[in-house]
């Protein structure tokens, strides 16, 4: 039997998907669009206090295509957190205005593959902060969820630690090539989700993250053990973007 990697787990995260209805929103009073609006945005101001206190961090992104209109990714260090938010925001006014499209629950997941043995890493102050990262406000943000594959002889789970190591060495010197142009936040989601992993990257241009993605294809680990699943793309919308975006 393979040997399981160590993985070191931060906060927990929600990745939520709605779609607006606009109809129902152009029908709605000028009242009652003020006021929703007015409400979403105290929520942002709560939720942005606890950022600044360093008790997690969130996002909105407006995703382009029909998949979704609106993602939130929102981090806290617990799961009873993510819970509460989405009901809360469940109940908001904005929130009968939109419907559900999708949802991907995770935890930041950092492996010990590329740790050396004896060292404990977990407490460093760096490995901390990408545990619980504040989340980058880059304009442009891709998801999917991804698994690694088992299939006849392609099973990740039964290649030899080192052999996957290995590959993973591989696959870090192809991400690193975009440091800079890039920032990755990996979460995993075993028994969480339906998939094993999320794939979140950022970035200041839309480009770099296709030929990141096309790039990483031809790394052995992706190449052979890779599924993904869809694919969301969006740019960031700021508090401060919230009127000019809901407004008819
Ligand atoms: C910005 C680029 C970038 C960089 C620098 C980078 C580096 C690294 C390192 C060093 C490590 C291992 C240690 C750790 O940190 O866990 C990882 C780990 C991982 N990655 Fe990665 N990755 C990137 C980017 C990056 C992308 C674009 C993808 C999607 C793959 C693709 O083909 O679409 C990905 C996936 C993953 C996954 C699923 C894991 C966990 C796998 C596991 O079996 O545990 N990743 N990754």
């Amino acid at each position: 039997m393979a040997e399981a990697v160590e993985t070191m787990d931060g906060w927990y995260c929600l990745h939520d998907f709605r779609v607006m209805d606009w109809t129902s929103w152009k029908l709605a009073s000028e009242d009652v669009r003020q006021a929703a609006i007015e409400e979403y945005q105290n929520w942002l101001s709560n939720m942005e206090q606890v950022e600044e206190a360093n008790n997690g961090s969130q996002l909105v992104y407006k995703i382009i295509g029909h998949k979704a209109d609106l993602m939130f990714m929102i981090m806290r260090p617990t799961m009873d957190e993510l819970q509460e938010i989405e009901t809360t925001f469940d109940k908001m006014q904005i929130a009968s205005f939109m419907t559900k499209s999708f949802s991907y629950l995770s935890v930041v997941e950092l492996s010990k593959y590329m740790s050396k043995p004896g060292v404990d890493i977990e407490q460093k102050p760096e490995v901390q902060a990408r545990l619980k990262p504040i989340l980058p406000r880059w304009d442009y943000m891709c998801f999917y969820p991804m698994d690694k594959r088992r299939m006849n002889e392609d099973n990740w789970y039964s290649l030899e630690k080192d052999a996957r190591s290995k590959l993973m060495y591989e696959h870090s010197k192809t991400g690193r090539k975009y440091a800079g142009q890039i920032k990755q936040i990996i979460t995993g989601s075993f028994g969480f989700d339906d998939w094993e992993w999320g794939v979140t990257l950022f970035a200041h241009d839309p480009l770099p993250i296709k030929k990141l993605v096309y790039e990483m294809r031809f790394d052995e680990v992706s190449a052979r053990y890779g599924e993904f699943g869809d694919f969301y793309f969006g740019n960031k919308l700021d508090k401060e973007a919230v009127s000019t975006y809901f407004h008819i």
